[in-house]
């Protein structure tokens, strides 16, 4: 399978402010996608994330390592033919319409199709921006600008999408919505990198995720992976009598925390007493999955000293 993105022991310093040392947002990330996947880049507030990203989309320059997207380096303008990005805070013009930024969009990307304006209303429809397409931006609320963002990096029909926090500022209905074509847009074949505080969404979208904290990636994993390693599960059953370490709880259901390694003696005891399995899942969700991760981490030498590093 061909690599998509490809990134070899990234750097990155911000210079300091006056008399302010310089921070090393990024401490040396490899990182490789493959073509088709979904990869979801997740961590907390001021990780790295936006960094790493404006580093694939040629916005920021590395202070040491390099990167590659389909085998050209990211300083590389072919690198970002047929790539679809929104960042973290879109700025779009508020004179234009929606249908103006698809439009331009295509002629950015030197793209002509025999009828733009209905290939650019598909795309408005599928945001749910159809009604206002020819409406001027100013005015528009956030959603429906990250809406725009979104058409605007879709109707290029990318081979890579690259969304930082794709889903942020929009409402429950909003963020179903783009996750649904997101979902397509990967079962389609397309590649797709993003970053998101919302374990949720990550869970629901990505293939692989990478757990990055002060510049570093901590982990790279299925979603599946992260709850699969955890030792404790939650077993439930019905049935009228008690069976040893399960609590009641309403209507004739009980409820036990279980060892992995002891599930096949909790399940025989429930088949003694003529109990029936209700539920055998992890004892934790994905997020507390992901926090209690992040707190076991290991500091690593880099994380025990000062973030300041030269700058480039
Ligand atoms: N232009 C800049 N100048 C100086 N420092 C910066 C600059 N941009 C980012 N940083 C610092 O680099 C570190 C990483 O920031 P970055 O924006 O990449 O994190 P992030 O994971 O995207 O955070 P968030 O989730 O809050 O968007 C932070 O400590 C941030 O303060």
């Amino acid at each position: 399978m061909s690599v998509a993105i490809a990134v070899d022991a990234i750097r990155k310093s911000y210079a300091g402010a006056w008399r302010k040392p310089a921070r090393e947002a990024l401490k040396g990330i490899s990182l490789s996608i493959a073509a088709g996947e979904t990869f979801g880049f997740i961590g907390p507030n001021g990780a790295g994330k936006s960094t790493l990203i404006k580093i694939l989309v040629g916005a920021l320059r590395p202070s040491a390592g390099s990167a590659s997207i389909f085998g050209r380096d990211v300083r590389e303008p072919e690198a970002r033919r047929g790539l679809g990005f929104v960042p973290e805070n879109p700025s779009l013009q508020d004179f234009l319409s929606p249908y103006e930024v698809l439009l331009m969009g295509l002629r950015l990307h030197g793209l002509r199709f025999s009828d733009e304006r209905k290939h650019c209303l598909h795309w408005l429809e599928r945001f749910d921006l159809a009604a206002v397409a020819d409406s001027r931006l100013r005015g528009f609320s956030k959603g429906m600008l990250q809406r725009t963002a979104l058409a605007h990096a879709l109707v290029i029909q990318p081979r890579l999408l690259i969304l930082d926090e794709p889903l942020s500022g929009l409402d429950p209905a909003g963020r179903k919505d783009v996750v649904d074509i997101l979902d397509e847009y990967s079962r389609q074949g397309g590649t797709l990198f993003f970053s998101s505080h919302v374990l949720h969404d990550v869970e629901r979208i990505a293939d692989r995720f990478g757990v990055i904290r002060k510049g570093e990636v901590l982990t790279v994993q299925a979603p599946g992976e992260l709850l699969h390693a955890e030792q404790t599960l939650t077993v439930r059953s019905s049935g009228s009598g008690p069976v040893p370490g399960f609590i009641p709880e309403t209507n004739g259901r009980w409820r036990a925390e279980v060892r992995r390694d002891q599930l096949w003696q909790a399940l025989d005891a429930l088949r003694s007493a003529q109990h029936t399995l209700l539920e055998i899942r992890s004892a934790l969700t994905l997020e507390e999955a992901f926090f209690r991760y992040l707190e076991l981490a290991p500091p690593s030498s880099a994380n025990d000293e000062p973030d300041v590093a030269p700058s480039s």
